[in-house]
């Protein structure tokens, strides 16, 4: 290299002065026509893709008209009268699907009814963004294989704009996305299909599906069902406005952030956000692949729990574990969903960042004295450290910084709505931390810097990593005050105020906080509206702060709001979506059942607690030494031909022999002991002796009831965390770390 700028400068020295013009000429020409090269083709793009949102925008619009004019057809042709359409929606699930099984009222009747019904919705809310078309074959074709009913037979369903359909194109509110449609079909939707549902039409969702107003500029802004000039939430807000206005009685969205649940407080109605890896997500638009700290799922929304229930029962089956292996194979567990026990739940009004607003704290209060009063334990629970977790959830999921955003939109229209924030993004570093300084300044809200920070993201891998750990950190601390608590659910607010008007999201951030903290600990949480907004909840802002900006604007904006759903969250440990599910308020009973799962040692835990592990050293401290085990075991004088029996039995017959009494714990473990330690002689392999292995395996003797390890010694890599122990990974670093 050195030698090649050697040779050039050389070249250069010797080249005449006109050489000199024309070598500079054809570099800056050069450049000159890539910079204009590169205009034109942002240009270029800028205007394409304007053409592109404005072909989309015709194309949807007229298929609706196309579907009315259909409709309207059926409906002159007396194929379908109002009351027939008033009759079908009004339907609870269950009956429904009872009339559908029995053959009472066809699949194509149904899906009629719900496609009236939901333009109607439509018009009010500009909630759907494509009628599907296949839903008139599909739901013919149910009704003419009536003979082979699925659970869901002739069920129509709603779908988020970002569950791939083939044919359809899949946007996230990008324009990045038209004309580049789906291939494959959504895996929920292909199961979902098979137990017999007709997928009807696609619903609207936010630009980039990460903030929660639901606006873009392809398919335009959803208003609330309750009040139209309010939002719906998001980022699942067209299928909340829908199921809420009563046109689709199940539908699926997706929550990273509080995408399944803001929309059902916002509007009224419910929705589960699973564990992550419970439900597929293979089939979603994956717009932010690459960040897997903090991970999506989708999950079902629908006007009652028992929906939910039913849903789960659907997706939850071998189909979807076949063509997702990834997915746990877990089937519905009715056992847990049947369970009748009286409970701890934790609830809490107040988070610690933004207080709720009266309505939403009120609701968390009257289930609260609904569960007392059906004999559960209420304990109040103070989440941990908020603004740490903001912190790690806004790092984590906008770890580039905004980048990928701000690519993508990079020749697309930006959506007022998130406009400000994009600006944000792309500002010079140094000017963008100079605003949220000012900005916190004048805002008096100390939740400014937590959230402007963080957007900055992470600058190498390191960091990266380290969050990645200050994330399990914050997990196994928050886990450890729900132990500490001996909770088995929580309630807490669905957010920290209910339905705001258009256009004031990107000024309220800071309500995310009540749903982003389940997403980051990965706890699955269900919404569930259980009252509306009255007078009294207004009255009580006289008692609620107005120190920062950001409560004086949920005062502001709050102040007209009566009327307005209001739902609570239920919450409980990774994996217990069954016992969510049984939660029904209000007008119905509620019977949140719980069945408490491991926590994340559980493998060293319960095989601790089943055995009695063997091994260690301890390097002259003063816990038991591998030499002063060495003459412990002398003195037990244990035959050579038992140790040598006792070893070579296989894994079964020692489990025999200890399951039928003939061996006892003790014995086994001292003689694995006495071969443990010979062999470490030979190898060095054994890092510490777990110390009270023998009185556990003396325990276990004692104890009638026999686990299915019962007896068997295990020895555990030294990474395994157990009390006590320190993990070191071979590093002096973590050697005080218990
Ligand atoms: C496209 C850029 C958007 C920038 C908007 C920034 C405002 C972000 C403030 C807080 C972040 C928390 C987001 C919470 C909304 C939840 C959205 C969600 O869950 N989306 C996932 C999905 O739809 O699957």
């Amino acid at each position: 290299m050195d030698r090649m700028i050697r040779t050039l400068w050389k070249q250069w020295d010797s080249d005449s002065p006109k050489e000199k013009k024309i070598v500079i000429g054809v570099i800056a020409g050069s450049y000159l026509s890539y910079r204009a090269g590169k205009l034109l083709h942002h240009y270029y793009k800028k205007y394409e893709n304007n053409q592109k949102i404005r072909r989309k925008q015709e194309e949807c619009r007229e298929s609706k008209e196309k579907l009315e004019e259909f409709l309207m057809e059926k409906k002159s042709l007396r194929t379908i009268s109002r009351e027939a359409v008033q009759r079908i929606v009004s339907l609870p699930f269950n009956d429904l699907q009872t009339e559908l099984q029995s053959g009472k009222i066809t699949a194509v009747e149904v899906l009629h009814a719900y496609q009236i019904k939901a333009l109607e919705v439509d018009k009010l809310t500009n909630c759907i963004t494509e009628v599907i078309w296949e839903a008139e074959e599909i739901a013919l074709s149910r009704d003419l294989n009536a003979n082979k009913k699925g659970p869901l037979h002739g069920i129509p369903i709603s779908l988020k704009e970002s569950y791939m359909i083939p044919g359809y194109d899949c946007t996230a509110g990008l324009a990045f996305y038209l004309d580049k449609p789906a291939e494959q079909e959504n895996v929920l939707v292909q199961v979902l299909k098979q137990a017999g549902a007709v997928p009807f039409v696609r619903t609207n969702i936010p630009q980039g599906m990460m903030t929660y107003e639901c606006s873009n500029p392809i398919h335009g802004i959803t208003g609330n069902p309750h009040d139209p000039n309010r939002i719906p939430g998001g980022s699942s807000g067209g299928e909340a406005a829908l199921i809420a206005g009563g046109g689709s009685i199940l539908g699926f969205g997706s929550d990273i952030g509080g995408s399944l649940r803001i929309p059902a407080h916002m509007c009224g109605c419910c929705s589960l956000k699973p564990t992550v890896g419970r439900l597929s997500d293979k089939g979603q638009n994956d717009f932010g692949t690459g960040q897997t700290l903090v991970n999506a799922t989708p999950g079902p929304m629908a006007a009652e729990v028992d929906t939910l229930v039913s849903c789960m029962k659907c997706l939850l089956v071998p189909k979807m574990f076949h063509l997702d292996p990834a997915v746990s194979p877990v089937l519905f567990r009715n056992e847990i969903y049947e369970e009748k026990r009286k409970l701890n739940i934790g609830f809490y009004v107040d988070d610690g960042s933004l207080k709720s607003n009266p309505a939403c704290q009120r609701a968390v209060l009257e289930v609260k004295a609904m569960l007392e009063s059906q004999g559960h334990t209420l304990i109040p629970f103070e989440p941990v450290d908020i603004s740490k977790m903001t912190e790690l959830f806004i790092k984590a999921t906008f770890a580039d910084g905004g980048y990928s955003f701000v690519d993508i939109l990079s020749t697309d229209q930006v959506d007022p709505t998130i406009s400000n924030t994009i600006m944000a993004f792309k500002m010079p570093k140094w000017l963008y931390k100079m605003v949220v300084m000012v900005g916190r300044l004048l805002t008096k809200d100390h939740m400014m810097t937590v959230f402007g920070n963080s957007f900055l993201g992470v600058k190498s891998i390191t960091e990266y990593w380290d969050l990645a750990l200050e994330i399990e950190e914050y997990k196994t601390e928050f886990l450890k005050k729900w132990r500490d608590n001996k909770l088995d659910a929580m309630i807490c607010p669905g957010f920290a105020y209910t339905a705001i008007p258009h256009g004031t999201v990107q000024y309220l951030t800071s309500g995310v906080t009540y749903t982003i903290l389940y997403n980051l600990l990965n706890y699955p949480a269900g919404t569930l509206k259980v009252t509306n907004v009255k007078q009294q909840d207004i009255d009580n802002f006289k008692d609620y702060p107005s120190n920062t900006y950001t409560e004086k604007l949920v005062k502001e904006n709050c102040k007209d709001s009566v009327g307005l759903p209001v739902g609570v969250q239920f919450v409980g440990l990774p994996y217990q979506e069954e016992l969510k599910l049984t939660l029904q308020v209000m007008d119905r009973l509620i019977r949140p059942f719980w069945k408490p799962d491991e926590d994340r040692n559980r493998s060293a835990k319960i095989l601790c607690g089943v055995v009695a592990a063997v091994y260690i050293s301890n390097q002259g401290k003063t816990k038991l030494s591998k030499a002063q085990l060495e003459e412990h075991l002398k003195g037990k004088e244990i035959s050579t031909n038992t140790i040598k029996r006792i070893l070579s039995l296989s894994f079964k017959e020692l489990q025999a022999e200890l399951q039928s009494g003939k061996l006892s714990a003790v014995d086994v473990l001292n003689v694995y002991q006495i071969k443990a330690l010979e062999v470490d002689k030979r190898t060095n392999c054994i890092t510490e002796l777990v110390q009270d292995s023998e009185e556990r395996a003396k325990q276990l003797d004692s104890d009638r009831k026999k686990g299915p390890l019962y007896g068997i010694p295990v020895s555990i890599k030294e990474t395994y965390t157990m009390p006590g122990y320190p993990c070191t990974g071979g590093m002096m670093f973590h050697f005080d770390e218990k």
